[in-house]
């Protein structure tokens, strides 16, 4: 089974008179336990496909199956019960919650799905991405780094079957990058989990079983 797949896969915006294609007919296949890195210029439609590919946007046109499940045929409801509960999303501008501290930030999607919490847990990813100091705090006290490093802690607590992830170590230095990137490998293996990131950095796609490369909202 294709942990994801996309058939002819189109999203339009308009701007006024003119339509643009952010998405143009893009139809791929993503295998189970497989990391795929998506590359192409600014503008090209890699952030529109990121959130086609997590149901955080309708498409104009074509279908998104995640784990054979079509879940643009979902409601709201029951494409965020979904997401919660198959899928980790790191965002580019993190949007972790301010009135909650570090550790709530991150069992926040387990609470969610009425899990119960592991603190030993929460401090072994903690460990590994260097912010086991920080779990008291409010984030917005912590560096742009840090706060990203909480934001991947949080997707990846859940062990979600997908992990999407947009410039998800932009915020990194490069050393920290590539460990982070390792511990993400790491888990994906242990726990059979397919990633998918946007990135712009050539040496983390490098690091990825396959890489696709995106131009003008087409897969090139
Ligand atoms: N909500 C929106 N309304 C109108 N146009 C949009 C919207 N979101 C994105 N676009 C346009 O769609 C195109 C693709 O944007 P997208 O953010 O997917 O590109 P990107 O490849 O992720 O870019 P970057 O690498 O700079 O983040 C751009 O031309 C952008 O202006």
């Amino acid at each position: 089974m294709a942990a994801v797949k996309t058939v002819s896969l189109t999203k339009e915006y308009s701007n006024g008179e003119h339509y643009l294609r952010a998405v143009d007919d893009i139809s791929f296949t993503v295998e189970e336990n497989e990391f795929v890195a998506i590359m192409g210029s600014s503008g090209c439609g890699k952030t529109t496909l990121l959130n086609l590919l997590g149901g955080l946007e309708n498409p104009t046109h074509g279908c998104v199956y995640i784990n054979d499940v079509d879940i643009t045929q979902l409601s709201m409801e029951e494409r965020s019960s979904f997401r919660r509960w198959h899928i980790g999303f790191i965002f580019q501008n993190f949007n972790l919650i301010p009135e909650m501290n570090v550790f709530e930030n991150i069992v926040l999607p387990a609470k969610l799905m009425e899990r119960n919490i592991s603190k030993k847990e929460v401090m072994r990813i903690a460990e590994e991405l260097e912010i086991e100091e920080k779990l008291l705090q409010n984030p917005m006290t912590l560096s742009g780094g840090q706060q990203q490093r909480v934001a991947i802690a949080r997707a990846i607590y859940t062990h979600p079957t997908i992990l999407l992830g947009d410039e998800l170590t932009g915020n990194l230095d490069s050393t920290t990058s590539i460990s982070v990137m390792k511990f993400l490998k790491k888990m994906c293996k242990k726990y059979s989990q397919t990633m998918i990131i946007v990135t712009h950095d050539e040496r983390i796609a490098a690091m990825a079983d396959r890489i696709i490369q995106m131009k003008d909202g087409r897969v090139v």
